[in-house]
């Protein structure tokens, strides 16, 4: 389903004209739709009906708590990175059970408050991580139920900023280490070892990377069946792609039966990490132009979205659709570079992009509603935009407008 589409030259959020969702709330603006979060979220959901899953949802991608609420609601589990993102899922009514802890440097403070609401798993990194979280289990008298996350060394042929699963990555222990350090974590008393899990990438267009990674992976689960360790769960990650421009990415139909065929009847219950393939198309960044400035080189389109407001391009070089609001004809086409307020040269959400351009007109940023407004900054002192819920003819505010005052606590002055 599309969620952002043109009705008699006006762009909607499902069923609401995006000028009318401006008129109440400004620009810029995140728009997010409640009905493709549900889409993208089912379609893995349902992939796997028959077979035992989660689908944690990767809260980095989009942590709004409207958000993670529609996803609760239709009993998504989550994954998280950070005692932050666990809270959030908490107050969107998320349940701890199915709340999986990933990343590369957790705190004492954070495993304390993950197990004491009793989340589903710790995904470890390293040997340092396991002895921290076996001691701070133990304080507490429990067990801390474990999985470890290996770097299967495979090329997922991604940005190299995105791309986790080499050996030069700092991400999880090598492939060729993990049998070692299941055996340590055997031998710890207050570690419960429950799983194994990877994540090689973002933005996959091609399924050989998953494929190859689960290869060496289910390599790994037998070997650790010859030593008496039995796992009951795989966890594949995140890192499936989506459409920006003209990728051709697997959809998530496709994928989960090409891992349902290769688990074959293993007793493994199946956990994904999806973010991006749930939240970038069910979003859209609403700009608008406030002027236009032609020099010798170039055409300039200066726009009230910045790069502290939507990083990827300015970040990754990434390319985003820019769509204008309202379609217009009275005006020539010409290639606009779109840049913000923002002093950088690299402020910039499009270039090049040939679009029918007048001072005060909308337009749209597709594909923003992952790694959009949770990378966002008050950069030069911006405050950081409204997110908004469109579900159906409904809009709902999901978080206000910054103001001034959020960043400045009068408090802050030093003393005279
Ligand atoms: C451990 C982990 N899981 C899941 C994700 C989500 O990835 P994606 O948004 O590409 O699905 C990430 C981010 O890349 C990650 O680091
Ligand atoms: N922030 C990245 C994705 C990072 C994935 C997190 N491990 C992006 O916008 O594409």
């Amino acid at each position: 389903m599309e969620p952002f589409n043109y009705r008699d030259g006006v762009l909607y959020a499902e069923e609401v004209p995006v000028p009318d969702i401006v008129r109440e709330h400004g620009t810029p603006a995140y728009i997010y739709s409640r009905a493709a979060l549900t889409t993208r979220y089912r379609a893995y959901d349902d992939a796997l009906s028959d077979f035992p899953h989660l689908v944690c949802y990767a809260v980095k991608a989009n942590s709004n708590i409207g958000v993670l609420s529609a996803l609760a609601r239709l009993g998504a589990g989550f994954d998280i990175v950070s005692v932050g993102e666990l809270e959030r899922v908490l107050r969107a009514g998320g349940e701890p059970s199915r709340v999986v802890f990933s990343g590369v440097g957790k705190q004492a403070h954070e495993m304390r408050r993950a197990l004491s609401v009793g989340v589903r798993c710790f995904n470890v990194e390293s040997e340092a991580e396991l002895v921290l979280l076996n001691d701070v289990a133990g304080e507490l008298g429990t067990q801390a139920p474990v999985s470890i996350r290996v770097n299967p060394d495979v090329d997922a042929g991604t940005h190299p900023y995105i791309s986790t699963g080499l050996r030069e990555n700092k991400f999880g222990i090598a492939i060729d280490d993990a049998r070692r350090v299941y055996r340590e974590a055997a031998a710890m008393p207050h570690l419960r070892l429950d799983g194994v899990d990877c994540h090689i990438g973002s933005q996959l267009t091609s399924l050989a990377p998953f494929m190859d990674t689960l290869d060496r992976v289910l390599l790994l689960v037998d070997q650790l069946e010859e030593d008496g360790i039995s796992l009951c769960h795989i966890d594949m990650g995140g890192g499936l792609g989506v459409v920006y421009d003209q990728e051709t990415p697997p959809d998530a139909g496709d994928y989960m039966a090409a891992l349902r065929e290769r688990l074959g009847d293993r007793a493994l219950e199946l956990i994904l990490e999806p973010g991006r393939s749930i939240a970038a198309n069910a979003g859209i960044l609403v700009t608008r132009v406030d002027f236009l400035k032609s020099t010798e080189a170039r055409d300039f389109a200066i726009i009230d979205a910045a790069m502290n407001d939507m990083l990827r391009p300015a970040l990754y070089d990434a390319w985003q659709a820019i769509d204008p609001v309202a379609l217009r004809d009275d005006v020539e086409e010409k290639d606009w570079d779109l840049v913000g307020p923002v002093c950088e040269t690299g402020d910039f959400l499009g270039k090049q992009r040939r679009l029918r351009l007048k001072a005060g007109d909308l337009l749209a940023v597709r594909s923003a509603g992952a790694y959009g407004f949770v990378m966002s900054s008050n950069y030069n002192s911006r405050n950081r935009p409204p997110e908004v819920l469109v579900d159906g003819d409904r809009v709902h505010l999901v978080r206000r407008r910054e103001t001034l005052e959020d960043q400045m606590g009068p408090e802050w002055v030093l003393p005279e």
